[in-house]
């Protein structure tokens, strides 16, 4: 196989827990990791000189060796000797440096599709091994689906599927670096721990009301505080009818769940008519597991 097209999907976290700090500075985590249909598409080609060329329609990103896909390649062409080159393009759509694992998600392709291409057998469980070594999140972005993350988000076991719905994903123009915002938690301490059991119980019972309600980022009490604008677009979404409004991993992307996707596209127009956001967009959970 000379080429291959994938879909990078992105993914928001209905729960964000922190349990301890390890002496790394990572911390052991407990989430709840949901893939939504919001996706780059990664199209992969074997070339005849060695080498890794990344082309990419964001013209900000890196496309050396500071570029996870680039890193991702990489690893697995010293791994396995590749003799050919590859040229990676990605057509990115998912919000960047915005809590949604965008080049998580990247370089999970690279090393599924790169396992496929060059033949390499590895299983999902030898890859997720390659994934963790590139970011936290990598593992479960090869894994996908609704899943409870513990460890550094490396330990992963499959929840029951998220009730069909519509996520409204809203980004504001700011940045934030997952880094930082660990590290000022540390200094403040947590207030006060999500219910990520409750979420579970609502997916085990199917109930979408019961895991919208039981949603809570650790994370956000550094968030908030900083970003007022944060708390605007959660109220926003909530008055146009969301059942719940979070912030998504380190942030800044917010995103709300609707049971309805008109009433979830009315929710987005209104955000922007407010001028909170210029990125909003409507989506759906996806929970197809790769083949
Ligand atoms: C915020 C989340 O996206 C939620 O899903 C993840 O916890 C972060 O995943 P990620 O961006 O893939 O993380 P990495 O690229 O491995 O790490 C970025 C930085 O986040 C912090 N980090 C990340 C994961 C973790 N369990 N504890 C941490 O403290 C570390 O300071 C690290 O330097
Ligand atoms: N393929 C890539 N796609 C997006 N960003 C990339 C990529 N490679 C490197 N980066 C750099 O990584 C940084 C964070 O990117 P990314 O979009 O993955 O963050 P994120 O959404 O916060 O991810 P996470 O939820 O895993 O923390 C950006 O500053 C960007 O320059």
């Amino acid at each position: 196989m000379d080429k291959l097209e994938l879909k990078a999907l992105g993914k928001i976290n209905l729960g964000l827990d922190i349990l301890g700090r390890r002496e790394n500075g990572y911390h052991d985590v407990r989430m709840v990791m949901q893939t939504v249909y919001l996706y780059d598409r990664v199209i992969m080609e074997k070339m005849r000189e060695p080498g890794i060329e990344i082309r990419t329609n964001l013209g900000f990103l890196p496309v050396n060796e500071n570029n996870i896909a680039y890193k991702a390649a990489d690893l697995m062409i010293r791994e396995f000797d590749i003799r050919e080159g590859m040229r990676i393009t990605l057509e990115k759509h998912i919000p960047v440096a915005a809590g949604m694992a965008g080049g998580s998600s990247n370089a999970a392709a690279v090393l599924f599709g790169m396992n496929r291409m060059f033949s390499l057998g590895l299983s999902e469980e030898e890859l997720k091994k390659r994934g963790v070594i590139l970011g936290a999140d990598v593992p479960y972005c090869i894994m996908r689906g609704t899943v409870l993350a513990e460890g550094i988000g490396e330990i992963l076991t499959p929840l029951p599927a998220m009730p069909k719905c519509y996520v409204l994903i809203a980004k504001p123009p700011l940045s934030a670096s997952t880094k930082t915002v660990y590290e000022k938690i540390d200094q403040e301490g947590i207030s006060r721990h999500p219910d990520i059991d409750g979420i579970l119980a609502g997916l085990d019972a199917g109930d979408l009301k019961k895991i919208a309600g039981s949603m809570g980022n650790v994370l956000e009490q550094v968030m908030l505080k900083e970003h007022p604008v944060l708390g605007q677009i959660k109220e926003t979404m909530k008055e146009a009818g969301a059942l719940n409004a979070m912030m998504s991993g380190s942030g800044p992307t917010v995103f709300g769940i609707y049971e309805n996707r008109r009433t979830a596209k009315a929710a987005a127009e209104k955000l922007k008519h407010t001028g909170l956001v210029k990125q909003a967009y409507v989506t759906n959970v996806h929970n197809v597991r790769r083949k």
